[in-house]
C-alpha cells in the first residue's frame, strides 16, 4: 500500500522542491517571454481574470460565489482531483486539465490530486451502481498511468533548469493524509460537522436513495473524504479554489461547507465546468465503449488525431472553444469561414485536431500522427513502415494468411480472398478505374502478383479500395 504515496511523493519531489509549499510566487519572466511568441500569447492572457475567460470559451456551469471573480485577480491555488480508476485517463477528464492550464496561463498555480484514498471508496456521482472494489495492485498501476498522463501534459514546456514557481502542476495524492487517519479521528473532526439532511440532498445521494440498490455507507461517506480533501489542501497547501466537471457539484460543495464549519473562513471556492458529450448527448467517459484514451498506450496519437479530424461541422466550434487555447477571435473566424462559399472542408476539424493532439502528445506525438495520417492516404506513394500500419490496425478490418499462399498470388485474387472485394470483376473494374491500391501506391497492371517485397517488413500489406475501404492482410 505504501508504494502508491511514496510515487505520488516521488513525482512531487522530482519536479518541484520544498519551495512549492512555500507561498504563492508570480510567475518567473521566462515562462513569459517563452510563451510570448506563441499564437495565445501568455503576457496578454495572464492579465485577464481567468473566470472570464473560462465563461467566454463555456468552461463554467456554476461557482460556489461570485466572489471568486475578484478573488481571481490575485494568485489563487487551484485543484481538480481524479480517482484512479483506470490506468489512463480520458477526453473527459481532459477538461480538468485544460481548466488547470487555464489556471496557470493566468498566473495561478495548478495542483492535480490522484484519489488514492478516494478510488478505494467509489464516487457515486454519475453512477446508478455500487463501483466494483479495485484491488491494490489495480490501484497502483492506474495511479502511475494517471500521474504521467497529467505530468506529460502539463509539465510540457516547463523550463527544465528551474524549481518550484514556474511549474504548470504538482501532482499529489490523498492517499498520504487518508492512510493514517483513524475512524475515531475521523468522526471527530469531520463527521460531528457534516450534515446528513444536507448529505442526503446532494444529487448523487438522492438518486441512488430512490434506485431499487440504494447506497452503501462507504458510498454515501465519499462526498465527506473529498471535502476533508479541501479542508486539508487549504490547510496545508493553501489551496483556495477547488475545480471539476458538473457531477462533482455535490462533493465540491461538501468541501467549501465543511471549510466554513471547521475554520470559520468564506474564501475557500468551487468552479465545475459543463460536461463535455457527445453528439448524441451521452458523456465521454471510460465506462462508454470506445472511449479517447489520453495515454499513447491505448490509443496511439494518430487515433487520436484522426477522432477529432472526423469531428461533424455541427460539434467543431463547441469542441474548440473548450479543448483549445486559440484565440477567442481566430475560432469566431473559422465558425464564419465555413458558411462561405470556397471554404475547404475540414479545415476547422483539421485545426482542432491539431491543437489538441499537440496539447497532449506533444510535437513528436503530432507528427507521428501527421505522418501516419499521411502514410495512410491512398496514393500518397509513401514508403508504409510497420509502426505506421499498426497505427490504424485497430479500424480497419483484417484477415491473416500463410505467406506461401500470399506470396505470387494475383493482386485481383487477395482483393477477394481477403474480403476486400466480393468479386474479381468488382476488383478488376475497380483497378481500370485507377482505384485500387496496394500499400498506398495506384496498382495498373491487372496481372500484378504479391511479390516478397510487396510484404511490409515481412509482416503486413495494406490493400485499399479508393480512399476510404482498407483491408489488412497479415502473415500469419
Ligand atoms: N465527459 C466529461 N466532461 C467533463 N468532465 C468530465 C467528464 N467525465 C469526467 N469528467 C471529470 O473528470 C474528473 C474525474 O472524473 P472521474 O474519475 O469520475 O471520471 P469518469 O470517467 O467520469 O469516471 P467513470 O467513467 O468511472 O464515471 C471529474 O472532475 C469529472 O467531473
Amino acid at each position: 500500500m505504501a508504494s502508491i504515496s511514496v510515487l505520488a511523493r516521488t513525482l512531487i519531489f522530482n519536479h518541484s522542491t520544498k519551495r512549492f509549499f512555500s507561498p504563492f510566487k508570480p510567475l518567473s519572466s521566462p515562462f513569459l517571454l517563452q510563451c510570448a511568441t506563441k499564437t495565445t500569447c501568455a503576457l496578454q492572457q495572464s492579465r485577464r481574470n481567468v473566470i472570464e475567460i473560462l465563461e467566454e470559451r463555456g468552461l463554467v456551469e456554476s461557482i460556489t460565489s461570485d466572489a471568486l471573480r475578484a478573488a481571481c485577480s490575485s494568485p489563487v491555488k487551484v485543484y481538480c482531483g481524479f480517482d484512479p480508476t483506470a490506468e489512463s485517463l480520458h477526453l473527459g477528464n481532459l477538461l480538468g486539465i485544460i481548466v488547470l492550464s487555464w489556471f496557470h496561463r493566468c498566473g495561478h498555480s495548478s495542483v492535480a490530486l490522484i484519489g488514492g484514498a478516494t478510488a478505494r471508496v467509489g464516487d457515486p456521482s454519475g453512477k446508478s451502481l455500487e463501483r466494483p472494489e479495485l484491488d491494490a495492485e489495480s490501484l497502483e498501476k492506474n495511479t502511475v498511468g494517471i500521474s504521467n498522463t497529467i505530468e506529460r501534459i502539463l509539465g510540457r514546456g516547463r523550463n527544465p533548469n528551474s524549481v518550484g514557481s514556474d511549474l504548470s502542476v504538482v501532482i499529489l495524492n490523498n492517499y498520504d493524509w487518508w492512510k493514517e487517519f483513524s475512524l475515531l479521528d475521523f468522526l471527530k473532526r469531520v463527521g460531528r460537522f457534516a450534515r446528513v439532511g444536507s448529505m442526503i440532498s446532494k444529487e448523487s445521494v438522492r438518486k441512488r436513495l430512490e434506485s431499487e440498490e440504494g447506497i452503501s455507507f462507504t458510498e454515501f461517506t465519499y462526498q465527506l473524504l473529498q471535502g476533508y480533501d479541501f479542508l486539508h489542501l487549504f490547510q496545508n497547501e493553501g489551496i483556495n479554489v477547488q475545480i471539476g466537471g458538473s457531477d462533482q457539484w455535490g462533493n465540491i460543495t461538501a468541501g467549501t461547507e465543511l471549510i466554513r464549519k471547521i475554520l470559520h473562513v468564506k474564501d475557500a471556492y468551487g468552479l465545475t465546468f459543463p460536461l463535455l458529450l457527445k453528439s448524441d448527448g451521452t458523456k465521454f467517459g471510460k465506462s462508454e465503449d470506445g472511449a479517447i484514451w489520453l495515454s499513447p498506450k491505448f490509443l496511439s496519437p494518430y487515433k487520436f488525431y484522426q477522432y477529432f479530424f472526423s469531428i461533424t461541422d455541427d460539434d467543431v466550434i463547441r469542441f474548440l472553444r473548450v479543448l483549445t487555447f486559440l484565440d477567442i477571435e481566430e475560432i469566431v473566424a473559422l465558425e464564419g469561414e465555413m458558411t462561405k462559399p470556397g471554404y475547404v472542408p475540414n479545415t476547422a476539424q483539421r485545426r482542432l485536431a491539431e491543437e489538441v493532439t499537440r496539447f497532449v502528445h506533444g510535437e513528436e506525438g503530432l507528427a507521428e500522427a501527421l505522418q501516419a495520417t499521411e502514410a495512410l492516404r491512398p496514393g500518397s506513394g509513401t514508403k508504409l513502415d510497420w509502426k505506421s500500419i499498426e497505427g490504424i490496425a485497430e479500424d480497419v478490418p483484417s484477415c491473416s494468411l500463410a505467406y506461401e499462399e500470399v506470396l505470387n498470388l494475383s493482386l485481383v485474387d487477395l482483393s477477394v480472398s481477403s474480403g476486400l472485394f466480393e468479386s474479381k470483376s468488382a476488383a478488376r473494374r475497380l483497378l481500370k478505374q485507377g482505384g485500387l491500391y496496394l500499400n498506398n501506391s495506384r496498382v495498373d497492371s491487372e496481372g500484378k502478383r504479391i511479390e516478397a517485397a510487396d510484404i511490409v517488413d515481412g509482416k503486413v500489406l495494406l490493400l485499399s479500395a479508393g480512399k476510404k475501404n482498407k483491408v489488412l492482410v497479415r502473415i500469419a
